[in-house]
């Protein structure tokens, strides 16, 4: 089915993109075609998106633009690629794309130390409860130094439990054994010879994980088998005192679940640079909660990361629209 679509050398390529990107990358890609870029601040709409893409043989989307077989079919069947700005891709309507012959690209590996890094960050920031001590200052809360003030948990010699131990999944743990000596087991569907000899790492089942995990940071893929993975009954097997990190995806975590947790101290603190939606709004319970830290979705935002997310991008399109293969495909 792939490279089955038309090409025509007559006109110019038109290439939509739902943002602007940082990098210089866009220059090659000018070259090649005509860019129109979403003018506003605010993301497009599934109607707004169908409407902007008609014409295009390229598409650039972020994750919070939903891409599914109306918006394929609205753009024409010229559209040889779609070119996600992110890793994940759980935005897309892969079987749509496949069954129209598009292409669909991602950019992995150049944001997996600068995810993992705020992976580490949230497990320490929520393990010293940083959020909660900040506002004490800047509210003029704090007026002396108390022995048993804001007392937090440590992660070194703990055990660190990864749900994922996908590219992301392997560095935070790198980061986590290496640096703080923790001790790892993880959930994969295939046992990971170089984890086990090089981390001691162990794979188990979720049940296990959740059970011995002092701490535990999702990395795993939104799909099917991943929506609300950790819902009441996950938090139920829970030890008491454990801090929670997500970095994949808001809806991998049951939020009603999550909250009832904190409110419940089953567990210590979450943090978070996922959720859902994005953005909670500023009076959601959880955004509210002292012992939850929610960042606005920036694991992959560092220039390096974002300016190599670009120079993958833009070559996932150059290759789409001049029928090759991508440089970074989703396998469909
Ligand atoms: N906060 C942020 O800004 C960022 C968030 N992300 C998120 O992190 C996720 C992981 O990225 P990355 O490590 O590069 O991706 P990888 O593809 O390397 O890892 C994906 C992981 O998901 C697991 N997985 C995939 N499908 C399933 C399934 N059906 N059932 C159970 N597990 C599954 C894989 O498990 P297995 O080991 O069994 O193969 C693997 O552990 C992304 O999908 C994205 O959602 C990524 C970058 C930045
Ligand atoms: O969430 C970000 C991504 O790259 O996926």
């Amino acid at each position: 089915m792939l490279g089955s679509r038309e090409m025509s050398d007559s006109k110019p390529r038109k290439v939509f993109f739902s943002r602007q990107l940082p990098g210089v990358a866009l220059d090659r890609l000018a070259a090649e075609a005509d860019v129109t870029i979403w003018p506003k601040a605010d993301a497009p709409t599934p109607d707004e998106l169908s409407d902007v893409v008609r014409g295009c043989d390229a598409i650039l989307t972020l994750l919070s633009d939903a891409v599914d077989g109306r918006v394929m079919d609205a753009a024409g069947p010229q559209l040889k690629v779609i070119s996600n700005y992110a890793v994940g891709y759980n935005n897309i309507d892969l079987a749509a794309a496949k069954q129209r012959g598009i292409q669909v690209g991602n950019t992995p590996d150049v944001l997996t130390d600068a995810t993992a890094d705020l992976a580490a960050t949230l497990m320490l920031a929520a393990s010293r409860r940083v959020a909660e001590a900040a506002d004490d200052v800047t509210s003029g809360r704090w007026q002396n130094w108390e022995p048993a003030g804001l007392l937090g948990v440590e992660p070194s010699g703990k055990t660190l439990g990864i749900i994922g131990m996908g590219r992301i999944g392997k560095a935070l743990a790198n980061r986590m054994v290496g640096g703080w000596k923790m001790n790892l087991i993880y959930t994969s569907r295939r046992d990971q010879t170089d984890v086990n000899e090089s981390l001691s790492g162990r794979r188990v089942e979720l049940d296990e994980l959740l059970r011995e995990s002092d701490f535990i940071s999702i990395h795993v893929a939104l799909c099917e088998a991943t929506r609300k993975l950790i819902d009441a009954e996950a938090f139920a097997k829970m030890k008491s005192n454990v801090v929670l990190v997500n970095t994949a995806r808001g809806e991998i975590i049951d939020q009603d679940a999550l909250l009832d947790a904190l409110d419940t101290c089953k567990i210590f603190t979450a943090g978070l640079d996922v959720t859902t939606p994005e953005p909670l709004p500023a009076s959601h319970p959880l955004v509210q909660h002292q012992r939850c830290l929610i960042l606005p979705h920036i694991g992959s935002a560092t220039t390096t990361a974002r300016s190599a997310m670009t120079e993958i991008a833009v070559d996932n399109i150059i290759a789409g629209i001049q029928g090759k293969s991508l440089r970074c495909p989703v396998t469909l």
